[in-house]
């Protein structure tokens, strides 16, 4: 899943629990806030945007608000395996160990949001009818 931001529309809060198996939630600084522009206009790669990633455990729920929503890029790489290490920041709170390469399977993410401006709309139109 290339890298993207959820937008205005669900903002503040996105959650998503993840079943079967794990994966790595990648973050980037967007395009325009990833680094003063440089006067030869070198486009800026992804991998200079990159800044941290955040395992996502089998059965976890994962809460993506405020400051990492709103300045952060999300995504996630198609790899196969994953080397844990000193870019996944959130070991600490996971059953999986820093030196661990995880194998990753097949896994079903159940994203939900909170819709209240479309909510609103659907309201308004009702009640012409
Ligand atoms: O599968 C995930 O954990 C992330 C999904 C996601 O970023 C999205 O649906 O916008
Ligand atoms: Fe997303």
């Amino acid at each position: 899943m290339q890298p993207h931001e959820d937008g205005p529309l669900y903002y503040p809060t996105v959650t998503t629990i993840s079943l079967g198996s794990h994966t790595v939630l990648d973050f980037y600084l967007p395009l325009d806030r990833g680094h003063a522009e440089e006067e030869d206009q070198v486009p800026i790669t992804e991998e200079q945007r990159y800044v941290l990633s955040l395992l996502l455990e089998p059965r976890s729920l994962f809460i993506l608000r405020e400051d990492l929503y709103k300045n952060y890029l999300h995504g996630i790489h198609p790899y196969t395996e994953d080397k844990l290490g000193n870019r996944v920041v959130n070991l600490e709170k996971c059953v999986a160990q820093t030196d661990e390469t995880l194998d990753r399977g097949t896994r079903v993410s159940l994203t939900i949001r909170y819709v209240p401006k479309v909510l609103k709309t659907a309201l308004f139109l009702g009640k012409g009818k």
